[in-house]
């Protein structure tokens, strides 16, 4: 479980049993991002992700949902709109926010152990060693990884390091978790233990998760809230540029898990709007 008391979540069921509203933890404000200016990939894009929530984002190729992510994590400016963390506006990256890459970004030349700590050092230099040893071990336990923790990247599967810069973004307790498809190069079997995985550690710790994904049965699984996002395209009146069509609430109990989902009252119709918003409008307006 975290120890940073300053991020947990409000997300406790009262006495009375009804939760509370999630506090606006993240707020996305009329984004655009144009890099031809008469043709916006996507413009006026709001919404708010709730502390501890877990929201992904799904839409067809180029609607600009990694475009998105990445203003997110501070990695590439919108040419227009605001996004605010805790109530400070994002202007850059930074270790309060941890990213997870379809290819994980891990460094060739360091064993696993070492990947981890030099991103834990970074977040924490003051720590002394020991100290980043146990944190190290902690969290490559977490991803079922301690007998590979001396190993280098090549040494291990693409499985294996994905769970790595899984655990990486982890450690460095981040407020926000930013995931662009991060089982998207995976075997089926891998993706569904690695899912499983996530969903255990975002549940115990709590986090607050974005996440890209083109499976719609990975985003009915895990989020809390699912994104439609259609592409720009010429319509009749003129260009039109993409967007947030739909903020769909899953409201399958959150413990599901892969082997029930598909048996729960609610889940093929939730599966069939999203199927039917991908197949006839995402691309039409
Ligand atoms: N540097 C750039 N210059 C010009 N156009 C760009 C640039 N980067 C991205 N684009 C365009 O912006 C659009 C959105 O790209 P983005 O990668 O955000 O889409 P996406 O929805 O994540 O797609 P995918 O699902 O294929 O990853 C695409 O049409 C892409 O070609």
């Amino acid at each position: 479980m975290w120890n940073d008391d300053s991020d947990q979540t409000d997300w406790a069921v009262t006495e009375a049993g009804v939760a509370p509203p999630a506090p606006r933890f993240l707020q996305i404000q009329g984004l655009a991002k144009a890099y031809v200016p008469a043709r916006p990939v996507f413009a006026d894009v709001s919404f708010d992700i709730g502390r501890g929530e877990f929201v992904c984002i799904i839409g067809h190729s180029g609607c600009g949902k990694t475009t998105i992510l990445n203003v997110l994590a501070g990695l590439d400016t919108a040419s227009s709109g605001h996004v605010f963390m805790d109530g400070r506006e994002v202007r850059g990256p930074g270790l309060e926010r941890g990213v997870v890459f379809q290819s994980h970004a891990l460094m060739p030349w360091l064993t696993v152990r070492q990947n981890i700590a030099f991103a834990i050092k970074s977040r924490w230099p003051e720590w002394p060693a020991a100290k980043v040893r146990v944190h190290v071990e902690r969290f490559v336990a977490m991803v079922g990884l301690m007998p590979a923790i001396d190993k280098k990247p090549s040494q291990l599967s693409g499985g294996m390091k994905q769970r790595v810069g899984i655990a990486r973004a982890f450690a460095i307790q981040p407020k926000m978790l930013l995931l662009d498809e991060p089982f998207g190069a995976l075997d089926a079997l891998t993706r569904g233990t690695i899912q499983e995985e996530l969903m255990t550690i975002v549940r115990e710790t709590q986090q607050t998760v974005f996440m890209i994904t083109h499976d719609v049965d990975e985003a009915i699984l895990l989020a809390d809230r699912i994104l439609l996002m259609h592409n720009g395209a010429d319509a009749a009146g003129g260009y039109r540029p993409g967007g947030i069509s739909e903020m769909v609430v899953n409201p399958l109990p959150r413990d599901r898990t892969r082997t029930t989902l598909h048996h729960l009252s609610g889940y093929y119709p939730l599966r069939n709007h999203i199927v039917d918003f991908l197949v006839s409008r995402a691309h039409a307006h």
